[in-house]
């Protein structure tokens, strides 16, 4: 039997770039692409049937940010295969965009213009909306439903004598000050998206420390800026249009312009080819596309706090140990050294804080 490898919104953009590169690499693979539009993933599925004929490509619906969606689409896989080798959570959202000119035109004139284009730090917020479980979208989307899905395809990742990866799609935009312990679904605030990312990073610290004996090795990765519907959704296309002379100039600096899917996906194909225990867990691996157009992967430290590392630690309980808890509502509770927060009884997050 040939791996088996999913990977979550897999129907477009870099998601769909990784699933040409890796049938064009191993034709025996075993690929599922989770999606949750039946329409677009069939559409997709034969847009890697036309260039890869003979490949293995099923389809599972799955809605990572629907907690019933997840539980499903994993009770499914479970039953469909005895082994999963790759777990690439890629799907995500950055919902009702903004742009802040006034910040990026100062950006523009300060000696840090350079990180603002490669991190898009200081310059987008977005408003974000509850799930039908009452969760912040941009959080379950990213976050949550993702970290639902490796615990219950635990048994598929977790094989005696195998090892397996979990690969997470965060990015640069990720920022240790958009993430607030007391509000981890960032409720209050206008940054979800660079939360959520940053919530990932630490996340798949976390996994590796309770994993990595059981040989499920996770990493995360940042595609560069790539034009896709993510993007798309930032500025108007005649905007992108008319700015992308320069971007294609901003690569001369900084080679974090990547643009394209297939060379955002670069990160994700380079990991497949890892032997993960070879990997280093502090690390975020880059996609970079070099001003010539050549494509590397660059590991680059993971921006913890100096004096305060925080490791989310999820994990799954009985529903008896906790007691009362409103439906979507993640609340914390302080149990020193851990913050304890719960979904429905059941789900709950530890986060250590180290310093
Ligand atoms: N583009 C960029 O510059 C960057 C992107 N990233 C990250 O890369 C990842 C892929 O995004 P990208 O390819 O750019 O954008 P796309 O919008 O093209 O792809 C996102 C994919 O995620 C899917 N998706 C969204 N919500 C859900 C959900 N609830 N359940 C299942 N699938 C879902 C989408 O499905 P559907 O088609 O149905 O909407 C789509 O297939 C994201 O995690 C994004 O944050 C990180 C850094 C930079
Ligand atoms: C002339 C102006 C209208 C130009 C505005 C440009 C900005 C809209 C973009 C400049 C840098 C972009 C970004 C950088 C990093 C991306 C990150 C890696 C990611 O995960 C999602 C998208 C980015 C934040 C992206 C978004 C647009 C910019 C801020």
């Amino acid at each position: 039997m040939g791996k088996v490898v999913l990977v979550t919104g897999a129907n477009s953009g870099i998601g769909l770039a990784l699933c040409e590169r890796l049938l064009s690499h191993d034709a025996q693979l075993q690929l599922c692409l989770g999606c949750r539009n039946m329409q677009r993933a069939e559409a997709a599925k034969h847009a890697l049937l036309v260039s890869h004929p003979k490949a293995q490509v099923s389809i599972i619906q799955l809605d990572v940010s629907s907690v019933h969606s997840v539980l499903r689409a994993a009770q499914e896989i479970r039953h469909r295969y005895n082994r999963l080798d790759y777990l690439y959570l890629n799907a995500g959202i950055m919902p009702n965009p903004h742009v802040d000119y006034k910040a990026f035109y100062k950006g523009l004139f300060s000696g840090r213009a350079i990180h603002m284009f490669s991190t898009g730090e200081g310059l987008l917020t977005q408003k974000d909306t509850l799930t039908s479980d009452g969760l912040q979208k941009v959080f379950a989307t990213n976050l949550f439903g993702h970290f639902l899905l490796v615990r219950e395809l635990e048994p598929l990742l977790c094989r005696p004598g195998c090892s397996s990866q979990v690969i997470w799609t965060s990015s640069s935009n990720a920022q240790r000050s958009a993430f607030c312990l007391d509000d981890i679904q960032h409720k209050g605030g206008v940054e979800p998206y660079s939360s959520s990312k940053y919530a990932s990073d630490l996340l798949s610290l976390a996994l590796n420390r309770r994993y990595n004996s059981q040989g499920v090795y996770s990493s995360v990765i940042c595609p560069g800026l790539v034009m896709t519907n993510l993007t798309y959704g930032i500025l108007p296309s005649f905007l992108w249009t008319l700015i992308m002379p320069l971007m294609w100039l901003l690569r001369m600096f900084t080679n974090t312009f990547t643009l394209m899917p297939y060379n955002g996906a670069e990160a994700l194909f380079w990991l497949f080819m890892q032997k993960p225990e070879t990997l280093d867990p502090l690390a975020k691996y880059h996609s970079l596309t070099s001003g010539l157009g050549n494509n590397y992967t660059q590991p680059r430290k993971v921006s913890t706090d100096n004096y305060v590392i925080l490791t989310l630690c999820l994990q799954k309980i009985s529903p008896d140990l906790l007691n009362s808890s409103s439906q979507g509502d993640i609340s914390l509770l302080f149990d020193e050294p851990y913050l304890i927060c719960k979904y429905e009884g059941y789900f709950y997050a530890q986060i250590k804080l180290e310093s």
